[in-house]
């Protein structure tokens, strides 16, 4: 009866120091052993035990060949897994879901889960190879991650034709579902694309504006909308006639107009991300296409004050100010010039390639947005159909205009003083912007007459001024007409003065 404990003993310090020793010939080996050999042995005892088993495993990367985009079928896998697996996987991650309200759930790295289908066993298994540490310390070891599916070869066909195709379908209606819209935009200061996943940094997209609340003549409100649901609903159309499912817009006018603002209504009609990209942020125009082939489709890509962004014009008249006839010859000159001197710029032929070149092709349903101040600064190659399809002018308030934004901000449909602000807005120009601002209540006892004498107010300022500049500009036409070109003393001191 004693000798029991006594073997046990014995028995866990015999396989104790077998495994201690195991351990420690394994280290010997691990360390001594080059790591090619390592490799060989690695394989070949891969291929035996595959030769063996009767399961069969298939890899979904999350980057497939040279790392430019993630791989469509891992996203999908993820999605999909996301939801299959909070029911039975024990690790979990959680991220923050649409609107910001819900958390979603995803398994975590090295969790295993099971999932059926028709029948038949398959395990998940999400997993990532670090690669081998680089000689650089700064440079951070490289992540691939990807999942694994196995399951038993008897379901072989069921499983790679029927249930991947269940899952990559699943996936996206899941993807559409959590959808939580992101506003992109590049970061100046970053340097190593490689190690992180995209150039792009982002946070949600959570503007309000809608296409309901801007203030425009009812006629171009109901133009633009179908415009952007026909081509949002055109893929098989671009497909027929043969051309990448883009569409560029132009919104030019002058400040306070509502460009921006109609941007984030675009991308809530649409159900669009938005990347914003800052051009002078841009080194080059290698940079600028990747940076392009990192959007994703269902996006609007801004640039905004786009005469501000590149030098454009400047670029043009210092090969010697030419007449526009010389117009192609000119722009040839600048294509040539950039690809040669390779001087670290986003020139204009980089952003033409940016706009419709072959890369722009990739990914389908975008929507290229430009806006500016001055359109008549753009160089015409910029803004020509083709590229910018549709110019659209936002420009001062009308009443049609004031009445939305009457009703947004104050709620009203009528008031006795709705003639009155017709009357002036007829005489004077004011930004959508502006007529925004005095509607605001400035006061908790503010109420809704108060804010429109406050516009009324604020209308007979600009009319007064404008009545000022008109009565001074006058006076200098009808000067020097008078003095016929020659300007007396008198009147040049005037203008000095001026
Ligand atoms: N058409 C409009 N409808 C409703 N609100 C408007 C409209 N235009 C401007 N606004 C208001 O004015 C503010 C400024 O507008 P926004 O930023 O869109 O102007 P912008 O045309 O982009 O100006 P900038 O050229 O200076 O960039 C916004 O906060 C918005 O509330
Ligand atoms: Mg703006």
């Amino acid at each position: 009866m004693e000798m029991v404990p006594s073997t046990m003993t014995e028995m866990w310090t015999t396989m104790g120091s077998t495994i201690a020793s195991f351990m420690f010939i394994w280290a010997i080996i691990r360390q001594y052993c080059p790591y090619e050999l390592r490799r060989y042995f690695e394989k070949y005892t891969n291929t035996i035990m595959t030769y063996f088993s009767p399961y069969i495993k298939i890899s979904i990367h999350e980057f497939t060949g040279d790392r430019l985009k993630r791989s469509e079928a891992y996203v999908a896998v993820e999605a999909y897994l996301s939801v299959n697996s909070s029911k039975t996987a024990k690790r979990l991650k959680a991220e923050m879901g649409k609107d910001s309200n819900n958390l979603v759930l995803s398994m975590d790295e090295y969790e295993k889960v099971t999932d059926e289908f028709r029948g038949a066993k398959v395990w998940w298994v999400a997993s990532k190879v670090v690669s081998a540490t680089r000689p650089m310390a700064y440079y951070p070891e490289q992540e691939k991650r990807y999942y694994r599916l196995t399951f038993h070869k008897r379901y072989r066909e069921m499983i790679t034709g029927a249930y991947l195709e269940h899952v990559v379908k699943e996936g996206k209606e899941i993807k559409a579902r959590n959808r939580q819209r992101k506003l992109y935009t590049n970061s100046p200061g970053y340097k190593w694309p490689s190690y992180k996943q995209t150039m792009w940094s982002h946070i949600v997209f959570e503007h309000p504006a809608t296409f309901g609340t801007m203030a425009l003549e009812p006629d171009k409100k109901k133009e633009i909308i179908e415009d952007l649901v026909t081509f949002s609903e055109s893929k098989e159309f671009y497909a027929r006639i043969g051309k990448a499912w883009k569409r560029g817009y132009l919104l030019y006018g002058p400040p306070g107009t509502g460009k921006s603002t109609m941007i984030a209504a675009m991308a809530n009609l649409l159900n669009y991300d938005v990347y914003d990209l800052e051009l002078t942020a841009v080194k080059d125009n290698t940079e600028l296409r990747k940076l392009l082939i990192e959007t994703t489709s269902k996006s609007i890509i801004v640039i905004e004050d786009i005469d501000c962004s590149l030098d454009l014009t400047g670029q043009r008249k210092k090969k010697g100010g030419k007449a526009m006839a010389d117009d192609e010859k000119e722009r040839k000159e600048v294509k040539e010039e950039s690809s040669n001197s390779g001087n670290n710029k986003v020139t204009l032929s980089g952003l033409l390639n940016f706009i419709d070149g072959l890369w722009s092709a990739c990914g389908g349903e975008r929507l290229i947005v430009f806006t500016t101040n001055y359109v008549e600064k753009l160089d015409p190659a910029l803004i020509r159909r083709g590229r910018m399809d549709k110019h659209i002018e936002l420009s001062y308030c009308g009443f049609e205009g004031f009445k939305v934004l009457a009703k947004n901000y104050l709620n009203l449909e009528t008031h006795p003083l709705f003639d009155a602000i017709d009357g002036l807005m007829k005489e004077v120009k004011i930004t959508p912007a502006d007529v925004a601002e005095n509607l605001m209540p400035k006061s908790p006892l503010d109420d809704a007459e108060k804010c429109l004498w406050s516009l009324i107010q604020a209308l007979e300022e600009a009319k007064e001024e404008a009545e000022a500049e008109a009565t001074a500009a006058k006076k200098v036409v009808e000067q020097s007409q008078d003095g016929g070109g020659v300007c007396s003393e008198n009147c040049l001191a005037e203008k000095a003065s001026e």
